[in-house]
């Protein structure tokens, strides 16, 4: 048994989270650079807790400039165990509503401005990523998401954009009727690939903000509408978050889909041809394989 820490990495519209006993925001620094913003540290019902505004307090860093190396970096050094995403997101689909939440379980991965990997020459890892979220994680969210009324769809595919501006019409029509997308955003990937690499699990909550572009019948996205629905949704997001400690436990069995130990076999880089430079950066991430 390890002790669990529950991260929530908070999307557009959210920058605090409220509730945390002995709440404290802390300054991490990591090999990476710096993370998007300091982190709230805290406990909630006996549960470690920590917060990362993805985009910073005051919304500083576009989709393609979130440090999300730093970021994983820096939840993993304090000791979190289980990443939470929750972000906005558009929808692909009639019933995926704004103001329904989407438990996403898969990606499709179009960003290419990022750099996706921890690894490199000097030390070469292949992890995989065909199942990139974690369902006990996934499980908790959902039946949080359900003690809070909200209306929650279990699975998904999260289109993830480069932005900064949103699709066009063709995009948005190509996504969803040949690629199968049902939601879209622009910061789930690299996060996840990257939180696997870390040997976290990793759940994801997309708010369904908006119709992107396709709907015939509702209007073109604009920033502001999305900022109105994820407000008018806040409480929806902290209800849930507030459960989740309690579902998850303070005590953590290994992860059964083995998120936690996707490291064990993805080192190729023979130990003599090693980079001692890159080692050192990667004491957090693979400090327990290297
Ligand atoms: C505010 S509109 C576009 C912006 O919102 C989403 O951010 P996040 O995923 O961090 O909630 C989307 O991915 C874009 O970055
Ligand atoms: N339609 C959309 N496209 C990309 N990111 C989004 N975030 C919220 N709505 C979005």
């Amino acid at each position: 048994m390890t002790q669990t820490r529950i991260a929530v990495i908070g999307g557009s519209g959210i920058y605090d989270i409220d509730g945390l006993e002995h709440s404290e925001w802390v300054t991490v620094e990591t090999p990476w650079g710096d993370p998007s913003d300091q982190i709230l540290t805290g406990s909630l019902n006996g549960v470690d807790m920590a917060f990362l505004p993805r985009h910073g307090r005051g919304h500083v860093h576009s989709p393609t400039e979130v440090p999300y190396r730093a970021n994983i970096d820096a939840l993993k050094r304090l000791g979190v165990t289980d990443v939470i995403s929750v972000s906005a997101c558009g929808s692909f689909r009639e019933h995926m509503a704004p103001g329904d939440f989407v438990i996403v379980d898969q990606f499709i991965d179009r960003t290419f401005a990022r750099d996706k990997s921890f690894f490199g020459t000097g030390c070469v890892a292949h992890v995989s990523v065909a199942h990139p979220t974690c369902p006990r994680l996934s499980d908790a969210c959902e039946t949080a998401g359900m003690a809070a009324g909200i209306t929650i769809h279990r699975g998904g595919t999260y289109l993830a954009m480069e932005g900064p501006q949103f699709s066009t019409l063709a995009e948005s029509k190509m996504y969803r009727e040949h690629w199968g997308c049902d939601v879209i955003g622009m910061t789930n990937m690299p996060e996840a690939k990257l939180a696997r690499e870390a040997e976290l699990c990793y759940a994801s909550i997309a708010m369904v903000t908006d119709y992107d572009s396709w709907h015939p019948d509702h209007g073109e996205v604009d920033v502001t509408a999305i900022i109105a629905t994820l407000t008018g949704n806040a409480e929806k997001g902290r209800a849930l978050v507030k459960s989740l400690p309690t579902l998850l436990g303070a005590d953590r069995a290994p992860c059964p889909h083995g998120c936690d130990r996707a490291l064990e076999f993805a080192i190729l880089t023979a130990p003599e041809k090693r980079d001692p430079a890159l080692l050192a950066k990667l004491d957090a991430i693979a400090g327990r394989i290297i």
